[in-house]
This record gives structure tokens, sequence and C-alpha cells, in this order.
């Protein structure tokens, strides 16, 4: 246990400090600064524009802040160290695929790729667990805005992961998914995952947040 750290208490898992960003002398990020522990999940709100995404993107290192610092287990989080990546699995705004592979086979790139031991049994589950069976063979151009949601959302799921970051993860879903959904985060922070995200979805804050941080206020 750290020195110092009350009893029954889990270690940080990630500490930000100090992030500020702004674009084109806009403040968008002023001091933000909080931690996130295993198991734990926290809420970004706030209207559009308040730089909840700014906020992730930072923190997934995408976007490089003014100031600030964030850390994994006490190290310096950087994008480009394997293990750091390993432990991040994020769903933004610009959720990115391979145009000439299938559904199926882009999941199972990704999740052999994170050195998940039997790859298509891993990438079949969470396609049974999202409805994307059916869609398996499709290219994912060919797919409707909530299917896509979902594969992006499968592409968290089929690789190891220890945080979650994810970007109004209840954007396009049904209300079938919706429910999914809050009982999936449910599952992942039993099992000791830290789940961060953005939202505009009261009832999902509700339902999963353990803190919720009003970004730009
Ligand atoms: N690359 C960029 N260049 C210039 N301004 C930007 C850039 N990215 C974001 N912004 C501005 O920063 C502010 C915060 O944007 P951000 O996308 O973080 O907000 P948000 O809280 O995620 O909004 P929403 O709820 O609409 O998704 C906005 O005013 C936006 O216009």
């Amino acid at each position: 246990m750290t020195e110092g750290m009350p009893a029954g208490r889990a270690p940080d898992l990630l500490a930000v400090s100090g992030l500020c960003k702004s674009y084109s002398g806009v403040p968008v990020l002023q001091d933000v600064g909080f931690t996130l522990r295993p198991g734990e999940a926290i809420a970004l709100v706030g209207p559009n524009g308040a730089g909840k995404t700014t906020l992730l993107r930072c923190v997934a290192g995408i976007e490089e802040p003014d100031e600030g610092v964030v850390e994994l287990e006490g190290r310096r989080f950087r994008e480009t160290d394997p293990e750091a990546r390993a432990a991040m699995a994020c769903l933004l705004d610009d959720f990115d695929y391979f145009p000439d592979l299938s559904v199926a086979d882009h999941l199972a790139l990704y999740a052999w790729a994170h050195g998940v031991p039997d790859p298509e049994r891993t990438v079949e589950d969470v396609l049974r667990e999202l409805d994307l069976l059916p869609l398996a063979d499709r290219l994912p151009i060919t797919l409707s805005s909530g299917q896509r949601h979902r594969f992006g959302l499968a592409s968290c799921l089929v690789r190891p992961r220890r945080i979650l970051l994810l970007d109004e993860p209840e954007q396009r879903l049904d209300a079938e998914g919706r429910a999914w959904l809050v009982s999936r985060l449910g599952a992942e922070l039993a099992s000791g995952v830290a789940v961060l995200f953005a939202s505009h979805d009261r009832e999902l804050v509700d339902a999963v947040a353990d803190r919720v941080i009003e970004v730009g206020s």
C-alpha cells in the first residue's frame, strides 16, 4: 500500500492535475484535476462546447494540453508507451476503422494485436452481446450510425483494459442498447475497470457514476 494512504482505499489508477487547454487563445480547460481508482466511474457533464471531449482527448494523449500532467499509476502517461496504451481502451468522437476489413476481421485484428489469447472466440462473444453477429461480415461503411457506434463499443470490449474512456457512449443507442450499456458498465466496474465518460444522459450518469465533474464551470 502507498505510504499515507487510508486503509481500504485502492491506489489511484489515473491522476490528472493542472490540465489547461486553449484554442486560439480561448481557454477551454482551466486547471482541471481529478483521480480515478480501479472500479470507479467518473462522469464528465456540461453543455455543448464545455470541454468534455477536449478533456478526454488530453487524458488519452491524443491532444497535447498546454499545461498539466496525466499519470497512470504514478507514471506520466504517454500514448507511445505500449503498457500505457494497453491499459486504456478509448471510444472517442473520431472512432477509426480499416475501411476494407469486415466488422469481425477488424475486431479480431484488434484483439490479436492486444494479445488476447483466443481472439476469434472473444470477438464472437462481443458481437453476440452487441447484437452485431448478423453484421459480422459487413464492411463498416455499410453499417447504420447506431450499428457503427456499437461496433466502436465492441472494439473497446474485445481488448484488455484497465480504464475505459468513453465520449457519450449512449449516443445513437436505442432504449434496449442504453439498458445494456448501464449493465455492461456496471460489470466493467465490478471487475475493477475504471470508467471515465462524458455524457448528456442523466439516467446513465446517475446509474453508473460514482462522481460527477462539471466541465467548464
Ligand atoms: N481543434 C479545435 N480547434 C479549435 N477549437 C476547438 C477544437 N476542438 C474543440 N474546440 C472548441 O473547444 C470547445 C470545447 O469543445 P469540446 O468538443 O471539448 O466540447 P464538449 O463539451 O465535448 O461538447 P459537446 O457536448 O458538444 O460534445 C468548443 O468551443 C470547441 O469549439
